[in-house]
């Protein structure tokens, strides 16, 4: 007998961190050495769409991300999120009529298929850990029926699979409170202020480069915490005093304050990346020329109209206000002019005739004397805050009903001189062909 296959879909989103999080004291199960916070970004922009299949013909646990499939057993991390749903099962129940689908006992005769996909770079300094994990831990909750009641347990887990994901089960502003255990059940995310509490801020992300980065978070901190006195003294002195005030800011909605301290802190993140030992570079040269513009542009104003972060990787992340949003947009694009033109990315129609009827502050041609950076950026994001992890309607399941994946990436395109060989072979393999034909 055909066995059914049961699924579900969920989405979930990025966020960038205010105060960041870099450095573990377990490394094991990401427990951090400093809290943070961050904004939960609109994953109507940027999200993880992630499909769990589950069905008693599947012999193992499988996985596919953006189309290809990864050894799940070769994740330490995925390992530990399905450990640790799995721990917690309940009931699967049908969403509609209630019916029991799965009982609780009966988990153990079947295997699950993940199929998920970023709509923006992979591992590329923009937080997909963060939106994978949270999908992945989210999705597997629904699917194993967790109750709504174990929130702050899935915060837990998503922390396992990447620290900065139990930040993206939640939308608005989100805190992680470090914690004091050396279990970390205390260790885990709140919302802080939902994403209806600022409407004004907006966000624009300047993608310097979509491609893999070198050195990864995890490696990165690890790197960092044996080796450089620097972040000790940020996880003990800086990071308590400053997040204390960034409550504050974010809470008053004082823009020029959650700005400040917010590049503040990203730079004494990458100063701790050069004080590591060998150091760690994220940032390149159109990074810091962007965070010269920044300041330049602000001077120019003669107010904070913009503030920058960037994370584990040479990106920049904007924040600004709607009344602003036109200035720090036409700013970006005069001085960093992407290869991928705003008007094919950017989706508000109003915000590109803003863009073209907005002139720069008088003064920041003087400010920032540079050359426009052409190319330095291959195109600009623009998005605000956003809800949490959610779910989706079946009709955007990445899965067919047998739970493969709809889509499969291209195999990757072959070298030329690997595409002359195959056409000689081709060339070959025909003329044999046509002999036997002929014979
Ligand atoms: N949708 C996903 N589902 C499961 N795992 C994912 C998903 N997206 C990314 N990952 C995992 O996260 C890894 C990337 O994490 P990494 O921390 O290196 O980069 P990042 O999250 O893009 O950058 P950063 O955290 O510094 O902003 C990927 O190699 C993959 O293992
Ligand atoms: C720079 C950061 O983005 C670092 C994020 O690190 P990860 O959460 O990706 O690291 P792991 O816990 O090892 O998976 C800052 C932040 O998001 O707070």
């Amino acid at each position: 007998m055909q066995q059914p296959v049961f699924s579900l879909t969920i989405s979930s989103p990025t966020n960038i961190a205010l105060i960041k999080y870099w450095g573990k004291r377990d490394a094991k199960i990401n427990l951090p050495i400093n809290s943070s916070v961050s904004v939960t970004l609109n994953q109507r922009d940027l999200r993880t769409v992630t499909t769990v299949s589950a069905s008693r013909s599947f012999s193992r646990d499988r996985l596919w991300l953006n189309g290809e499939e990864e050894d799940v057993n070769a994740s330490r991390r995925v390992l530990a999120v399905f450990r640790e749903v799995r721990a917690r099962a309940g009931d699967l129940r049908d969403p509609k009529t209630g019916q029991v689908l799965v009982r609780k006992d009966e988990w153990d005769g079947l295997r699950v298929w993940v199929v998920s996909e970023n709509n923006f770079p992979t591992a590329a300094g923009l937080a997909s850990s963060a939106a994978g994990y949270a999908a992945l831990t989210f999705a597997l909750s629904k699917l194993y029926g967790l109750p709504d009641s174990l929130a702050d347990e899935l915060s837990c887990i998503a922390r396992m699979g990447s620290g900065s994901a139990c930040r993206s089960l939640a939308g608005g502003f989100v805190a992680w409170d470090m914690g004091q255990r050396a279990d970390g059940v205390d260790s885990r995310a709140r919302q802080v202020a939902d994403e209806a509490h600022w409407p004004e801020l907006q966000v624009l992300v300047l993608v310097v480069s979509d491609t893999k980065k070198t050195v990864s978070s995890t490696a990165g901190m690890q790197t960092s915490v044996d080796t450089s006195p620097l972040l000790a003294h940020r996880a003990a002195a800086v990071v308590p005093g400053r997040l204390a005030e960034m409550e504050a800011a974010y809470q008053s909605r004082d823009f020029g304050k959650v700005a400040e301290l917010m590049m503040r802190d990203s730079n004494q993140f990458h100063a701790t990346c050069l004080d590591t030992y060998p150091p760690v570079f994220y940032m390149n040269d159109a990074s810091r020329a962007i965070v010269r513009m920044v300041h330049a542009l602000n001077e120019a104003a003669g107010e904070t109209v913009c503030g920058y972060t960037f994370d584990a990787g040479p990106n920049a992340v904007l924040l600004t206000l709607k009344r602003h949003l036109p200035t720090v947009l036409a700013a970006a694009n005069t001085h960093f002019p992407p290869k991928r033109p705003v008007e094919a990315t950017l989706a508000s129609e109003s915000l590109l005739a803003a863009l073209k009827s907005t002139p720069l502050p008088p003064k920041l041609s003087s400010l920032y004397p540079l050359a426009p950076m052409r190319g330095a950026v291959s195109y600009i994001y623009h998005t605000d805050v956003g809800p949490g992890a959610m779910l989706l309607p079946d009709s955007e399941s990445l899965a067919g009903e047998d739970g493969t994946p709809l889509r499969l990436a291209a195999p990757a395109a072959s070298p030329p001189h690997q595409k002359l060989l195959l056409a000689a072979i081709a060339i070959a393999a025909g003329c044999v062909a046509l002999k036997v034909a002929r014979k």
